[in-house]
């Protein structure tokens, strides 16, 4: 491996399955120190990009280079955390890391030293000496990750790695990403959540009919897109009926998490949530609460997406 090589560069990536393509003449590059959003609805391709950058795939067109090299070789540059988690459940984390790291061909006498690397790196260093049925879900995970990095990839692969895990373990987790990725470590992290995907990475890239499109900071891409514009946020006190349902889409709301709350994109300084307020009132409406808010990522991704099936 070339020390200045980008973790990953993609060029021209096709696949097909039988005669449908899932991915088209795709473009990649990750940078050192790079986390790299895959964002994309269910069926997008984010799963078959993986395999495929993992030679569990062989693409019809492209080439795949991970830290600068092609073909099998550039498999042990990658470390993968699946979304299924791949542990011996009934060994401790410590047995799990050696025979993970024992896998990946680490001489005996490094072995030491990388599982307590990883697993301080990780965030499981204390419980070395636990068994993983009886760590939480997000320990797991850590672990998980743990295992993914003990031969130091130089790109690390995370597939949803905060599915079913609480705020807590949430934070953790991003913790040990950003500590991994200003190691040097290329991440590209798929996720759904795209809040996740907006506070933890330097750049997104939503997969859309083979290609990804919207590449970019998420936070340019967001600025770019929505300028002074903030999306007005409408908590209501009941779950309203299908005439109320029909007035909100009439005034430009469309649902958000839960079925009390709606989101609209508001004008910029000249909107006035006390007249919104009243609209909403005369129409029945009870309000628990309204507030302006900065469009996400969320909001961009709405825009593209719409009528296909959503992104949460
Ligand atoms: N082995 C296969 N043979 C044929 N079609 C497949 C195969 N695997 C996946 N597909 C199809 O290819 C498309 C992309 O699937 P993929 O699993 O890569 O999407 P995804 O973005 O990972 O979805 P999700 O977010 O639900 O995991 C889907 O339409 C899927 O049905």
């Amino acid at each position: 491996m070339r020390n200045d090589a980008r973790p990953l560069s993609i060029e021209g990536l096709t696949v097909n399955y039988g005669s449908r393509r899932v991915l088209d003449s795709l473009e990649l590059q990750i940078g050192q120190g790079e986390i790299f959003g895959l964002l994309g609805p269910n069926g997008a391709g984010k799963t078959t990009l993986i395999r495929t950058i993992c030679g569990r795939l062989k693409p019809n067109g492209g080439t795949v280079e991970v830290a600068g090299t092609q073909g099998a070789n550039r498999l042990r540059h990658i470390g993968l955390a699946p979304q299924e988690l791949a542990l011996y459940s009934h060994l401790t984390v410590r047995e799990n890391l050696e025979v993970f790291g024992r896998l990946s061909g680490i001489s005996r006498h490094d072995l030491a030293d990388r599982v307590a690397w990883a697993s301080d790196a990780s965030q499981v260093f204390e419980r070395l000496g636990e068994r993983v049925d009886k760590l939480s879900g997000g320990w797991k995970r850590r672990v998980n990750i743990a295992a993914a990095i003990l031969h130091l990839p130089a790109l690390l692969i995370l597939d949803e790695p905060t599915a079913g895990v609480d705020v807590e373990a949430r934070n953790r987790l991003h913790e040990v990403v950003v500590h991994l990725s200003r190691s040097g470590m290329g991440v590209l992290l798929a996720t759904h959540d795209l809040d996740q995907a907006e506070t933890l990475c330097s750049s997104v890239g939503l997969l859309q009919t083979g290609k990804l499109v919207l590449q970019g900071n998420p936070r340019q891409l967001i600025e770019a897109a929505f300028e002074e514009q903030k999306e007005v946020i409408v908590e209501l006190r009941q779950v309203p009926g299908e005439a109320h349902v029909d007035w909100l889409q009439q005034a430009g709301f469309s649902r958000q998490d839960g079925a009390t709350g709606w989101v609209k994109l508001g004008g910029g300084a000249h909107l006035h949530l006390d007249d919104l307020a009243k609209s909403l009132s005369q129409a029945g409406l009870e309000l628990k609460e309204i507030r302006l808010r900065e469009p996400g990522l969320h909001s961009l991704f709405l825009r593209l997406v719409r009528d296909k099936e959503p992104l949460q």
